[in-house]
């Protein structure tokens, strides 16, 4: 079995990204990212927080606004658009989940979608599903980027994703047909589900259930990845695939944590750097 380290392979890149954004400043541009955070949920205040260090170690500028969790739609709405006009901030990311008296869709459609570092926006979502160059969410492009590293090749493969979010499930199913996977989205009301994840060459877990699948759900020598992110009583972090139950049968699989998480937070600052290019050349 092979381990997927994502923190390994963003530490790595973590140390290529230092230096293109060292390459930047000396041209005058400084990559900024604004990430805005409405409420206090606790799992965002900590990921907020990490993608805060990550961009500090790697020399970026980074903004973190805190709105309190009464704020309104049109004040928050105001704030992105105040970010959109200012010409020094390449990112703009809105942490999800927002308080419930705010429509989401409505802020994600008011990100410019040249800053729209999650590729949220309606704009960035058409153009990956069309196979064109866009800003694409940090979650699935971490996904994509694990596989290339460890060389596994995803054209022609069976991949089942099983989640269909915007964050990860849908942009990911993208992702994987336009690398020329054969790409099935499960779901909730997905029948034998069992039955489909058994045909999976590389399966995507991205429900939110821990430990959702084991050792009869996976074929033997399959690829896992796994997104979920499920936080138990004791504090601890775990997947939703019993890694302990499976790692004897696949060929390759994510841990959790260490695995998909790290690269997200990559994923982000990469996008990042990447606008802020774009801001060289304009001069
Ligand atoms: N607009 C928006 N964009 C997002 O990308 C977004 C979001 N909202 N809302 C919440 C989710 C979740 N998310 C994570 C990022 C990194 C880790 C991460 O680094 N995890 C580490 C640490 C896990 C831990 O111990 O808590 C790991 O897996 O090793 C986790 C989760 C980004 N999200």
């Amino acid at each position: 079995m092979e381990l997927l380290d994502g923190r390994a392979l963003a530490n790595q890149l973590t140390d290529e990204q230092t230096l293109a954004v060292d390459l930047l400043k000396q041209q005058g541009v400084t990559p900024k990212l604004v990430v805005i955070m409405v409420g206090e949920d606790p799992a965002s205040a900590i990921y907020t927080r990490n993608k805060q260090k990550r961009a500090t170690k790697i020399g970026m500028a980074s903004v973190l606004k805190k709105m309190s969790a009464e704020t309104t739609e049109a004040e928050l709405l105001a704030v992105v658009e105040a970010y959109n006009q200012d010409q020094t901030v390449d990112g703009i990311l809105v942490q999800l989940p927002l308080p419930p008296q705010i429509n989401e869709d409505r802020v994600i459609q008011t990100i410019d979608p040249n800053k729209d570092v999650d590729g949220f926006s309606p704009v960035n979502i058409g153009k990956l599903w069309m196979n064109q160059p866009g800003l694409v969410a940090c979650t699935p492009q971490g996904v994509m980027a694990i596989l290339a590293a460890h060389k596994i090749n995803v054209a022609g493969k069976n991949v089942v994703i099983v989640g269909r979010s915007n964050i990860v499930g849908r942009p990911l199913a993208a992702l994987m047909l336009n690398a020329n996977a054969t790409v099935t989205i499960a779901h909730s009301r997905t029948k034998h589900l069992q039955d489909l994840t058994k045909t999976a060459d590389i399966l995507v877990a991205a429900v939110g259930v821990a430990h959702l699948f084991g050792a009869v759900d996976v074929k033997p020598g399959a690829v896992v990845i796994d997104v979920g992110m499920n936080r138990l009583a004791d504090g601890t972090v775990t997947g939703d695939v019993d890694f302990e139950a499976v790692q004897d049968q696949v060929s390759a699989i994510t841990p959790v944590p260490r695995g998909v998480g790290p690269m997200t937070i990559t994923m982000l600052m990469a996008q990042t750097i990447e606008i802020a290019k774009g801001r060289v050349k304009r001069g």
